[in-house]
């Protein structure tokens, strides 16, 4: 073990205890939003949670988890700070150290001995996951930061407006220099979900997080959409995951959180459950690692275009199924005999442009499927899915 592991693991659980910085090329992009959302999530999963709120000029965490400002830690016997509380999540913040709302005027350095001293000399306890909300930026505070801890990995939060984009891509490209595992891209604010059809529109343009991603071969882990109950929940000091657990922003929250802890994996594949709307993207599951030996029936990796379904298993294996042919493949009622296995669907009636619209996560086994026909009944087991016809892709 290093110095630095012997540090962070004061006071605290260590081995598995993931450490991950969530940052942002730039501020108010929703970065600490995302870290208390998912930080709730994943305390609601029953892990074992912690937030240092590392934003060191501009601590928001507390508000946004209804801890008093004025609330002074208190000390241990053995002089560690011991953290605030709410939400089943253990917090520490510069908020909780500084008199009034002026910002900390403190160069780098004392930055970095600031949150070493919030990582190592904290009363912990034992812990699941450490969050680090990042100060915005891709400067040297940044970088001295994700160097200063043996990170599990870092979040990157941008919007999708280009600039914002364009500074995400600088900061990944920085993580990816100095070694820091890019755990993924998060879109905030990504379109306008309507409150009452849950109908997303695109204000700003669509789909760049997820291009930066593919591009610098990092996960997307999923798109928040702008939703006016995030700035009311976070005001009220209630994250929309607890506020509004049903809303699309909160189950998004739900799936990120449930990526990073490699929670609803079954044996490696997707992070489950997902709920991928392929018009706009959005709940598309993150990539899982192929591994050497991988099963042959757990899916890796989703895909979409105009010819059909690509489903890349663990064992590397690469499936392309047409979009037609899995529409004519539905095993439902509407569509085969029960008794006999006969198809009933009458293939002239299945159109030739027809395209699956929706694709969902059913327990760890199966997949199922909403197409532009309308029918949505179907279920498609992943054995059945890896015995279809298929254009054979790539073997790895
Ligand atoms: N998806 C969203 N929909 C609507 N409002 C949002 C969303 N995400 C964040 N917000 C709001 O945007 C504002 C900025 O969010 P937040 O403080 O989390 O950003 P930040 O990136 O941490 O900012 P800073 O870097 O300045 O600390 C807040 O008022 C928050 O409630």
């Amino acid at each position: 073990m290093t110095q630095q592991d012997a540090q962070v693991g004061q006071g605290g659980g260590q081995g598995e205890r993931k450490l991950i910085a969530i940052s942002s090329g730039k501020g108010g992009v929703g970065k600490s939003t995302v870290t208390a959302n998912i930080a709730v999530a994943m305390a609601r999963m029953g892990l074992r949670v912690g937030v240092v709120d590392a934003d060191i000029y501009g601590p928001s965490i507390p508000g946004m988890l209804g801890i008093a400002g004025n609330q002074k830690p208190a000390m241990s016997p053995d002089q560690k700070v011991i953290p605030a509380e709410a939400f089943g999540i253990k917090v520490m913040s510069m908020a909780m150290l500084s008199d009034d709302d002026s910002p900390a005027i403190l160069r780098g350095p004392m930055v970095t001995k600031y949150l070493q001293m919030f990582v190592a000399q904290v009363e912990w306890g034992e812990l699941d996951v450490l969050l680090l909300d990042l100060p915005p930026g891709t400067g040297d505070i940044q970088l001295t930061l994700a160097q200063a801890f043996p990170l599990t990995g870092a979040v990157v939060v941008s919007t999708p407006q280009d600039v914002s984009l364009k500074i995400a891509r600088r900061g990944l490209r920085m993580m990816q220099q100095v070694n820091v595992p890019i755990l993924g891209i998060v879109e905030n604010m990504s379109g306008f979900a309507c409150a009452s059809c849950g109908e997303v529109t695109h204000i700003f343009s669509k789909g760049g997080g997820e291009a930066i991603a593919s591009e610098l071969g990092v996960p997307f882990l999923g798109a928040i959409p702008i939703e006016p109950e995030i700035v009311d929940a976070g005001d009220a000091g209630i994250p929309l995951v607890s506020a509004h657990p049903d809303s699309l922003a909160a189950q998004a929250y739900v799936r990120i959180a449930e990526a990073l802890v490699g929670r609803g994996a079954a044996h490696g594949g997707l992070a489950l459950p997902f709920d991928w709307q392929l018009s706009d993207g959005t709940g598309k599951p993150a990539d899982a690692a192929p591994m050497s030996g991988g099963a042959a029936d757990v899916v890796t990796a989703l895909d979409h275009d105009e010819i059909g379904l690509m489903i890349r298993w663990q064992d590397g294996h690469a499936q392309l199924i047409g979009s037609r042919d899995l529409r004519l493949n539905c095993r439902c009622a509407a569509c085969r005999d029960e008794m006999s296995g006969a198809p009933i669907l009458d293939p002239s009636r299945v159109p030739q442009t027809i395209t699956p619209t929706r694709i969902w996560s059913l327990g760890n086994y199966a997949l199922g499927m909403a197409f532009s026909d309308g029918h949505s009944s179907g279920i498609y087991t992943f054995k059945a899915l890896r015995d279809m016809q298929s254009a054979e892709v790539e073997d790895v």
